[in-house]
């Protein structure tokens, strides 16, 4: 093939296609699909994809460009993800670029200088005396490439293919398999990290003595010193992590670094979280009844290898992990590979462990917290085929695996799974299309559903995914979901209760603290000061026509819808009841700490929010602690209601659960069922019964009562109810478009313009009207209007949202009328966003 067309790494309207260009005689071997190439565009060298091949078919009827560079030796991605980035482009109304970009590892982005080596295992082999012919060498060519490889350490690529122009076909098998393998050189200092660490300076058996002859007086340091001496087996510790851990002062370490006790120096972050880690190997567990029935229906499809989607329903300790185990075990009989999503890894150190423990080294992990390096070592076992399963995030779904046999995304309703960033895509979704691809299956697991795909389970209409439901009702262990108490805090507030704390939750608390049983609180931060609420009758202002929490907006003064613009007043007093207790409403999980340290002294606290899980392996580490029983409570903030298996949690908190409630968001009410029922599903897992305590100034909202019965159906036929009235997912879809600049007339006078055109151009083919009157096949519009952050880093934002319903290409239509302004967005710096099926709408 003597064409390639490539896409370039230019994100613009213009550039959104693919250019010609000729490849030069010595690369034809090495081009193939997916190959990441250096290419001229206009006076520069800029990097793009080949996105196919082609024979010359009018020779020097126009002049092409040649390829300047290659820039792998293998191709960064397989040909399927080439096809599901075009494929990306049109669902998400994005650059195809920017859906190539977002599938490689970070690693492969920048400029850095690429080299092959010998791979550690080869070189190892080496030494040990084998021969290179002992292990897997095909004939006398194959070795003469890697003992000239092994000679010079490292070999810049291009010269490697210029070496051995002929070779193509057998370098690359050489690093498909893993016998060879590209790194690139990494500067030191950049890439490697440092952080403070504190380290014992003697042993354990001298700090014990130490400890013992302390002064009483320095409490702090004794504090510090036995805290350390638990942790011995996992030191260093990070220093920061002893300061908020501890509530201590850096002096108060020093001090003990002074007595030659401790360390405290600046050391290199650990490259892989899990290298020399030991996972203590878990057998397959005998399924329980329910268990089986859906194992036996998902390995059905899998032994058919064809395409299936699964909704897996399974109330919290049902056992859904056994599921997603024992069903990759048989993927992998199968000699295919596996993908497990879940929300956040780094949140979810539980999962990693279950699935390092069953199937060990097979399993990547591609962790937010790794660095680009790490990252990319991590990405090359994959694509190498050294590994069988690969967990990660989102992004995980791009895992370059040649054969894929399963696709599981646990938690499928949480909205992480939605990128926020250009190219704005679904994993869930996305999964299912890579599925489609490989003949895959998919399991889409949840305790708690997210409506579309309930709602898509359920009627069977949807066509671009309509997966089977699979239910599970009792928990894997056999005992009870726990009893859950809705406490009425209007009533608190009127028996002079003005602490967070209710009563109930109090008396709880204390229980468990003599029985030394342990808790878990929520404090949902979210929503943080957006509404207004009052506290003696739980009264919110809601948008009379959208029926969402109306916003507080502090610079005016005012409170608005961000869906179509309404605006009012903030009240003195309540509308509803005439209290004076009406605010802002908020609190920080710091402050929850601070109140409990009061009311319960020398009660043990973890705090797991944002600020004390900065550091990577953070969140294992204040786990592990919980797990041994060092901490009483573990409160936190949306992080601990997810996943978490302890057996001695016997009670749940949640100090408010109107704060998710009143976001001004139509998913509010999902959002809060959801929230409260994983978190009441934290206790009583195992042997103790659970009691959960749900603080609630609005206690007889259904999402609130529904929760409480653990009624997931019942929830969901009248959130359903609403949606179809208001017109809301699953009943129609939706585009967000925002549009943001630095002045703000011109910007409203843009946002304007798109409106009326994309009106215009809706009316013209007959789609226009309102979702109301018409039936079938309708778009409408509503704004623009300001958006929630009406200003950020200095541009103004507007927003307008596109709903529809029907087999009307409306992403298409909305992309054309952006591109219809690409003169505006050149020369005068506006910025237009397409959101499609967007999740979070503040
Ligand atoms: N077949 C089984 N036999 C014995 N124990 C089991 C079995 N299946 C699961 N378990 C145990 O039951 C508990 C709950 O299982 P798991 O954590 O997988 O539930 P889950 O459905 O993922 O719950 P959640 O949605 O709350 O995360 C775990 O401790 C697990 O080890
Ligand atoms: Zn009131
Ligand atoms: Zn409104």
């Amino acid at each position: 093939m003597e064409i390639a067309k490539v896409i370039v790494d230019v994100p613009a309207k213009s550039t959104d296609r693919t250019f010609d260009y000729l490849i030069p005689a010595e690369m034809r071997r090495w081009i193939e699909v997916g190959s990441r190439v250096g290419v001229p565009f206009g006076h520069r060298t800029v990097q793009g994809f080949v996105t196919s091949l082609h024979e010359r078919q009018e020779p020097g009827r126009f002049k092409l460009k040649p390829i300047q560079e290659l820039l792998d030796l293998v191709p960064p991605l397989p040909p399927d993800l080439v096809e599901l980035a075009g494929w990306m482009r049109e669902r998400y109304a994005c650059g195809e670029i920017m859906a190539l970009q977002a599938m490689i590892p970070t690693a492969l982005k920048g400029k850095a200088e690429r080299y092959i080596s010998v791979s550690d295992t080869e070189s190892q082999a080496a030494q040990d005396g084998l021969l290179l012919a002992d292990t897997g060498m095909e004939d006398d060519s194959e070795r003469e490439i890697v003992l000239f490889v092994q000679s010079r350490t490292q070999v810049p690529l291009g010269q490697l293919s210029r070496r051995f122009p002929e070779q193509a076909e057998m370098i690359k098998s050489l690093l498909r398999r893993g016998v060879l393998q590209e790194s690139q050189y990494i500067k030191d200092k950049l890439q490697k990290k440092t952080l403070k660490a504190v380290d014992l300076a003697v042993s354990v058996e001298e700090a014990e003595a130490a400890l013992a002859a302390f002064p009483a007086k320095a409490q702090r340091q004794r504090e510090v010193l036995a805290w350390l001496l638990e942790l011995s087996p996992m030191l260093p510790v990070a220093m920061k992590e002893v300061l908020s851990g501890l509530q201590v002062s850096a002096a108060t370490v020093k001090s003990l670094e002074d007595k030659g006790l401790v360390t405290i120096d600046d050391v290199e972050v650990f490259r892989d979280p899990y290298r020399g880690r030991d996972f203590k190997p878990t057998a397959p567990l005998p399924l329980t009844h329910e268990q089986q029935h859906v194992y036996e229906r998902v390995v059905g499809q899998l032994d058919e290898r064809t395409h299936g989607v699964f909704l897996l329903h399974g109330v919290t300790g049902s056992g859904k992990t056994e599921i997603y185990l024992q069903t990759i075990q048989r993927c992998i009989e199968q000699d295919r590979q596996a993908i497990v999503l879940v929300p956040e890894i780094s949140l979810t150190p539980q999962m990693v462990e279950r699935f390092k423990g069953r199937f060990g080294d097979q399993v990547a992990v591609m962790h937010s917290r790794l660095s680009a390096g790490e990252r990319y070592d991590e990405w090359r076992k994959i694509r190498e085929g050294r590994v069988k399963v690969a967990i990660g995030a989102r992004s995980g779904v791009f895992a370059p695996f040649k054969s894929i046999g399963l696709i599981i995304i646990d938690e499928e309703h949480e909205t992480s799974y939605k990128q926020e960033e250009t190219p704005k895509y679904h994993a869930r979704d996305v999964a299912v299309k890579r599925a489609d691809q490989h003949g895959a299956v998919v399991i889409l697991g949840s305790a708690t559903p997210s409506l579309e795909s309930y709602h898509a389970a359920r009627s069977q209409s949807n066509d671009e995914f309509a997966p089977l439901l699979l239910e599970m009702h009792h928990r894997a262990l056999g005992n009870k979901l726990p009893e859950v108490h809705i406490v009425d805090m209007r009533n608190e507030l009127r028996g002079n209760n003005r602490s967070m704390f209710s009563r109930d939750l109090h008396q709880g608390i204390a229980a468990r603290l003599e029985k030394g049983e342990q808790i878990v609180l929520l404090l949902n931060r979210r929503g943080y000061s957006t509404f207004v609420m009052c506290r003696s009758c739980g009264y919110v202002s809601t948008c009379p026509n959208c029926d969402i929490s109306l916003t507080y907006h502090q610079r005016s003064n005012n409170m608005r819808c961000h869906y179509c613009g309404y605006s009012e007043g903030v009240p003195e007093t309540c509308p509803e009841c005439g209290s004076e207790h009406i605010r802002y409403f908020g609190t920080g999980t710091q402050r929850v700490e601070e109140e409990l340290a009061k009311l319960f002294p020398g009660i043990r606290v973890i705090r797991m929010d944002v600020d004390t899980t900065t550091e990577k392996g953070s969140h294992e580490k204040l786990l592990k602690q919980f797990r041994d029983k060092k901490a009483d409570v573990l409160l936190g903030t949306q992080m601990v209601a997810k996943g978490l298996d302890f057996p001695d949690v016997t009670l749940v908190g949640v100090i408010t659960a109107d704060s998710a409630l009143n976001l001004p968001d139509f998913r509010a009410a999902e959002k809060t069922f959801q929230l409260l029922t994983q978190v009441a599903g934290r206790a009583g897992r195992h042997q103790l019964p659970g009691e959960v305590f749900v603080q609630s100034y609005t206690p007889d909202h259904y999402s609130v009562i529904h929760a409480s019965r653990h009624d997931y159906l019942s929830f969901v036929r009248e959130e359903l109810k609403h949606r179809r009235v208001l017109h809301y997912p699953p009943y129609c879809r939706l585009i967000l478009v925002t549009f943001t600049h630095e002045q703000l007339p011109l910007l409203v006078r843009l946002a304007e313009n798109y409106t009326a055109n994309l009106e215009g151009k809706a009316r013209q083919r007959g789609w226009f009207g309102s979702l109301d009157k018409f039936t079938g096949d309708v778009m409408d519009v509503l704004g623009p209007v300001a958006s929630p952050m009406p200003k950020i880093k200095n541009r103004y934002r507007f927003q307008c949202m596109i709903k529809w319903r029907g087999n009307i290409d409306v992403i298409g239509l909305a992309r054309e009328v952006a591109d219809d302004m690409a003169d505006a967005v050149q020369n005068q710096k506006l910025l237009i966003s397409l959101d499609v099926d967007p999740q979070m709408l503040m």
